[in-house]
């Protein structure tokens, strides 16, 4: 008969599946609490004690550990393994259900002592799941209640094969993996960091075809940028990127918007209830680069939108949903890779870059939402036009690289430079892009005016007000030509560099 062991914290599901076990026609063993709810659920078993002969000792802290127990586990399919395992008077263990000790739960409680958290390292159950991982050729790992239904019915259906207990074992490894750096960080009192990646898919290449690359995530199951492809050629790393920063920027406006994005920076972005007014104008803002753009949506994409989008080369789409009539005007671009995201978020809230030898990691830049530390520092007041204005224009700023220029009239972008490195030239790419839609637009700049030139190039260009995030030591330089010039000038006190 084969034989299962059983010792498990999480005892959800336990009782099913060992009755489930047992219909099959299977031995059951099991540590000292798991053994007791199996029995007040009249189920036969043997406890782990009364099959090797050893009492469970220290308080628990020794329950499985036996030869008796790892013997059976790691006796590999043949004569001599099983002949020797037969001498001693023990048998295979063809099958264990194990879950750990709470570590991470028990440290996460606000007051958890040292011994506390010693108490719940988990020992037994490790060398349990690495033994049944490691023979994982004749031994079944069940380490998650949730794959009880799914291994008995591969049992029952007898096809319970090779792949399913390396994927099971795969699924062990990773959790002691885990496991062992919960307890290293708690240990390093919560310095060191870890983190842990998982293939989301091989990308055909990097940036560049001689680049070979990859999509990782920070789950098992992950999908890229946590949304479903519905259509589409496969996505590229480059697509990846400007469809991360197209996401991003999207979603940080309350009201219907589209960006369009090249090259990770939005070169059109619009705001209005119509979604198909706010992709026109978005489109309208710099029709060259939009060419072979990604758009972003952050309502689902009408068949209106659809309708406008449909004679531009995009390359993707990212939208939290479609409407029927959007997506089958879509099938016909079939190269465009259309995305559907979950939701609006942005998650994680922390960022990885990596550098030479090291990787950077910050906190994601969620703006200054409330936008409530705003100070008009000019003798003359922005109208509430320009005031909003200048309010759609400083949230399409955040995401235009540094060092980046915004030039919008009502919620739609006229103008935007960015990428350069000095500021002023940034101005002069934002006003060329606008022409005659300059006059009477507002401008946002991501970071202060060290000098007042590019305060004076938006004047020139016709800019009638401007935001910023002040605190140059020359502020005042600037402040003062715009009285002088007769513009409007707010400060935010938030800077928004994006390199
Ligand atoms: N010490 C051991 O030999 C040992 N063997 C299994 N365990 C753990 O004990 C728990 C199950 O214990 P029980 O069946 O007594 O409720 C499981 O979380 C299992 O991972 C052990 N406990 C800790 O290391």
């Amino acid at each position: 008969m084969p034989k299962a062991l059983l010792s498990v914290y999480d005892k959800t599901g336990l009782v099913d599946f060992a009755r489930g076990l047992i219909n099959l026609g299977w031995d059951l063993l099991a540590s000292g609490g798991t053994a007791k709810l199996l029995m007040q659920n009249n189920l036969k078993v043997t406890e782990v004690a009364d099959y090797t002969g050893s009492p469970e000792i220290l308080g628990g802290r020794v329950k499985t550990l036996h030869p008796a127990i790892h013997g059976g586990l790691l006796a590999r399919n043949t004569e001599d393994d099983l002949n020797q395992l037969h001498s001693l008077g023990w048998d295979y263990i063809d099958l264990v259900a194990v879950n750990l000790y709470p570590f991470e739960a028990t440290v996460a409680k606000p007051d958890v002592t040292l011994a506390e958290a010693i108490e719940q390292i988990d020992i037994g159950g490790v060398a349990l799941i690495r033994a049944a991982a490691k023979n994982h050729d004749r031994v079944t790992l069940v380490c998650d209640p949730s794959d009880y239904n799914m291994v008995l019915d591969r049992l029952t259906r007898k096809n319970l094969d090779e792949a399913t207990r390396r994927s099971l074992a795969l699924k062990g490894f990773r959790l002691t993996s885990h496991y062992d750096q919960a307890i290293s960080r708690y240990l390093d009192g919560g310095q060191g960091e870890t983190l842990e990646l998982y293939p989301v898919q091989s990308l055909r290449y990097g940036e560049n075809p001689h680049q070979s690359a990859v999509l990782l995530g920070y789950h098992p199951g992950d999908t890229p940028l946590g949304g479903k492809v519905l259509q589409g050629k496969e996505l590229s790393y480059n697509n990846l990127l400007d469809l991360d920063a197209a996401w991003r920027t999207v979603v940080s406006y309350k009201k219907t918007s589209i960006v369009i994005v090249k090259h990770l920076t939005p070169c059109g972005v619009a705001s209005n209830d119509d979604q198909a007014e706010a992709y026109k104008a978005a489109y309208e803002c710099d029709t060259v680069s939009a060419y072979g753009g990604i758009i972003a949506a952050n309502r689902p994409i009408t068949a209106a939108t659809a309708e406008a989008i449909k004679d531009l080369f995009v390359e993707c789409i990212i939208a939290p949903g479609y409407e029927p009539a959007a997506l089958e005007l879509f099938a016909k671009k079939k190269n465009a890779r259309l995305i559907e995201m979950p939701d609006l978020e942005i998650e994680p809230k922390v960022e990885y870059r990596s550098v030479m030898r090291g990787v950077l990691r910050q906190q994601v830049d969620l703006g200054d939402p409330d936008q409530s530390g705003w100070k008009v520092v000019t003798d003359k007041q922005p109208t509430a036009e320009e005031m909003a204005a200048m309010k759609f224009a400083w949230v399409a700023c955040q995401y235009v690289k540094s060092n980046s220029i915004v030039f919008a009239k009502g919620e739609t972008t006229v103008g935007i430079g960015g990428g350069q490195p000095n500021r002023v030239d940034c101005v002069r790419i934002a006003a060329r892009h606008a022409g005659d839609k300059a006059k009477g637009a507002v401008m946002a700049s991501d970071a202060f005016f060290p000098y007042p030139d590019s305060v004076e190039e938006a004047a020139k260009a016709g800019i009638t007000a401007i935001v910023h995030p002040g605190g140059s030591i020359r502020d005042q330089i600037s402040i003062d030509l715009c009285n002088k010039l007769g513009l409007s000038m707010v400060v935010t006190g938030f800077r928004h560099f994006r390199h």
